[in-house]
């Protein structure tokens, strides 16, 4: 029965169905209050997973969005929406989320990330940040040793102002080719972002870990070698750029341990379908 075999689009489908299934299941608990959506193909199936466990599990749930898409998602499931700046503050402090969902495009073997393959990483990172627990979803095509080796390109969201100067500059950098993402099929002219800024995407060659650094290797792009935080701490740096989509550094639960609270970007755990309908866990050491 060749001809009834699913066909490559829908067995990703069906992994990335399956990675946020399980994640939801595994990660939101009916206790949590708060909980982030994020933006992307698979995070439509994170909200499918939270819809069907039925509007009491949902309840006492508020969702916050990472953008425009994630905001309709939300709506559209008859989940109650906040935005991320009108949770409620107590002690003087905005709540964290819970938990946060989101997809990726690449997840390195340490569980870095690029993200904005959709024009979304400023947002995301804001409530991947503000999130207890971020937990990332996808199929298996994201999995990777090093970030940039599959997804070439690091997104980059500019005011659009600046987008020459930070062009040449990433050239510089040695980036060999950067270019403002465009619009099209859908939008004439350049993408523009939710926030009203443009993305540049910027190719590297596959980034280096913390532990591929020797005394040869300094990892800060002499060879073209950068390692993440060194090129992510370059990056922000620069004039013009307002969010990178590499996600980095440490995640929710080592961020009590080291006291920054509101600025884990990594994941504690990436769930990747597979096209035979397997899920795998990448859980942080
Ligand atoms: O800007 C978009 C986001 O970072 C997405 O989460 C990312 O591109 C992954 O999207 P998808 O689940 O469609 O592969």
């Amino acid at each position: 029965m060749a001809g009834n075999a699913p066909n490559a689009a829908a067995l990703i489908e069906s992994a990335k169905k399956a990675a946020a299934f399980q994640a939801v299941e595994d990660h939101l608990s009916p206790t949590d209050k708060f909980v982030g959506i994020g933006s992307g193909s698979t995070v439509v199936y994170v909200v499918e997973a939270i819809a069907a466990k039925g509007p009491s599990f949902s309840a006492n749930m508020t969702f916050i969005p990472t953008g425009s898409q994630s905001k309709g998602l939300i709506r559209a499931a008859g989940l109650r929406l906040c935005n991320l700046d009108e949770r409620p503050v107590v002690d003087g402090v905005s709540v964290a989320l819970d938990v946060a969902f989101d997809g990726a495009d690449e997840v390195d073997e340490d569980l870095n990330l690029i993200k904005g393959g959709g024009a979304c990483l400023f947002q995301e990172k804001l409530v991947a940040v503000a999130a207890k627990k971020f937990i990332a979803v996808a199929d298996s095509r994201k999995q990777s040793p090093r970030l940039c080796t599959k997804w070439k390109t690091i997104p980059i969201e500019v005011l659009p102002l600046a987008a020459p100067d930070v062009l040449n500059r990433l050239k510089a950098m040695g980036s060999p080719n950067p270019v403002v993402r465009s619009g099209l099929p859908s939008k004439a002219g350049e993408c523009v972002t939710d926030n009203g800024m443009w993305i540049i995407d910027a190719p590297f060659p596959p980034l280096l870990l913390p532990k591929d650094l020797t005394a040869e290797v300094d990892g800060n792009g002499k060879n073209g070698a950068w390692e993440i935080g060194k090129l992510a701490e370059e990056l922000v740096k620069l004039p013009g750029i307002v969010e990178i989509g590499l996600f980095h550094g440490f995640n929710g639960v080592q961020a009590v341990g080291l006291g920054k609270e509101f600025q884990a970007q990594k994941p504690v755990a990436a769930y990747f379908g597979t096209p035979s309908g397997q899920v795998q866990v990448q859980n942080a050491a």
